[in-house]
């Protein structure tokens, strides 16, 4: 039936993705198809299920195919019908290894699935930043939309989750639990206070106002020593339990706010907790405190995601010392057993290839990994590789607005770094770090003022795009898990 259903779409223009196909139920097949670059939904039935308008291709009964057929947009209202009727939906996560590929442009979620199906881990497909959503000017709804789409279109029907990344505010909180997202990241860097500067006097009088359960947290593990291994313990330090405290408890505030906000609204879903763009790597004290403090609140998170030693800048791999990342890794999977009841989360994990061996080692396989701004590079890898004209362009661009670009992420480049044009006949253009992070940063201006041309190209080149963003997934989990 698919071939018959393959050439009758073809005789209107429409091409149909073939791994799509599949039922539902009794008498009711879904598939996605498209003519030109416009993804439709569709379904086989015999006559006993709709969505809404506006429908493509209406309530046709094809002879050939015995079956009513009818072509629909993925809107919001329409995914609901989805959801309600087959539980095409995100889920919170079950097992223990889970990572996250965040898809900027809501184009790749197919290629995603493509490697990810193939091992044993929870794929997160909806997963954008605040920062992400602004830049590319989308909303979590969308988002969430665009992965659907990729999930159907790859005829995937394991569980997948969707990840409100780098939640700061309520505002961005309420959008994504509407739009039915399952995971939620808090980022807690703006909250943190800042103590580094503070002299040991101020400090002092600051620890004379913490509350008695941040008291209490410092009095029970203060001095206490904990064995990693027969050779390897660490004692916890009062001084730097005080300057934990001091730099998160009003951060802890937020996270208790934020949690009675999802506990009333939602049934299940999981909590990151994310530290990790903080000034300063987060101490085994750090981690005890908020670990506890969250606890003792009985509040149920799924995943922290701390400040390793070294530097995790986007796009590029792990910089620092690898002895020492991995030594506090060890002190921090320790914690997560001793404390109980989550898991550690790496940020920033594109293209962290030097460490991605030690962290699964380490944390026995519990663990999540985001990545997002590596995949969207294939984009710009294949636009390099197919229109030089536009690549130029969109190389200038980003120069132009370099200085404006790192105003939200943290890289360690500059305009001085970058010949004024770039040597196009040079294949291994953009495997060069600080290409890879202009590139990686500039998403927000390049869509702004070139959003149509990249889109054309991504569309016209769809097979070679996929092929592009999966061999690049492969490699990270080929490098994760040795297979
Ligand atoms: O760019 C963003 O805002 C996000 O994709 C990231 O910070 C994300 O949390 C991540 O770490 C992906 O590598």
């Amino acid at each position: 039936m698919k071939e018959e259903l393959s050439n009758y779409l073809l005789k209107n223009s429409f091409l149909l993705y073939p791994d799509s196909f599949r039922r539902l139920k009794e008498d009711v097949y879904i598939f996605v198809a498209k003519k030109d670059s416009d993804k439709k939904i569709g379904f086989l039935t015999n006559g006993n299920f709709k969505l809404s308008s506006p429908h493509f291709l209406e309530d046709k009964y094809v002879e050939e195919l015995g079956f009513y057929l009818n072509l629909y947009p993925l809107t919001y209202e329409n995914y609901l019908i989805l959801k309600d009727n087959f539980g095409i939906s995100p889920v919170t996560c079950k097992e223990k290894t889970s990572f996250g590929t965040g898809d900027r442009l809501g184009l790749v979620t197919p290629a995603h699935i493509k490697v990810l199906k193939n091992y044993d881990i929870f794929p997160v497909l909806a997963q954008q930043s605040p920062r992400e959503l602004v830049k590319t000017n989308r909303d979590f709804k969308d988002v969430l939309l665009k992965a659907i789409l990729g999930v159907l279109e790859a005829g995937y029907a394991g569980g997948f989750g969707a990840d409100a990344d780098h939640i700061k505010d309520e505002k961005y909180l309420m959008e994504a639990i509407d739009a039915g997202y399952t995971m939620y990241t808090l980022d807690l860097s703006d909250l943190l206070v800042k103590i580094s500067d503070m002299p040991e006097s101020q400090l002092k009088e600051k620890a004379q106002s913490l509350s008695s359960q941040s008291r209490e947290i410092i009095d029970r593990y203060k001095g206490k020593k904990f064995s990693i291994s027969t050779d390897e313990d660490f004692v916890v330090s009062e001084d730097e339990l005080y300057k934990s405290a001091l730099t998160y408890e009003k951060a802890m505030k937020f996270v208790e706010k934020v949690y009675g906000i999802l506990k009333d609204r939602l049934q299940h879903f999981d909590l990151e907790i994310s530290i990790d763009e903080g000034e300063k790597d987060t101490t085994v004290e750090d981690h005890i405190f908020v670990v506890e403090y969250l606890h003792r609140k009985g509040i149920d998170f799924w995943s922290l995601a701390p400040k390793f030693p070294g530097e995790f800048q986007k796009a590029i791999d792990y910089k620092g010392d690898i002895k020492k990342f991995t030594s506090e890794l060890k002190k921090h999977y320790f914690l997560t057993k001793e404390l109980g009841g989550y898991k550690l989360s790496l940020h920033s994990g594109s293209d962290k290839f030097s460490i991605y061996k030690i962290f699964n080692e380490i944390t026995e396989g519990n663990f999540h990994i985001k990545t997002s701004g590596t995949s969207w590079l294939q984009a710009i890898s294949l636009i390099f590789e197919k229109d030089k004209d536009l690549f130029n362009d969109l190389y200038k661009i980003a120069l132009d607005n370099l200085e404006e670009s790192k105003k939200a992420y943290k890289v360690l480049i500059d305009r001085d770094d970058f010949p004024q044009t770039i040597q196009t006949e040079d294949s291994q253009i953009l495997s060069k770090p600080e290409i890879k992070q202009l590139f990686h940063i500039s998403y927000g201006v390049l869509l702004d003022e070139r959003r149509k041309e990249i889109y054309e190209v991504l569309n016209k080149y769809e097979e070679e795009h996929y092929e592009f963003v999966s061999k690049n997934i492969k490699n990270h989990l080929k490098e994760i898990f040795n297979i």
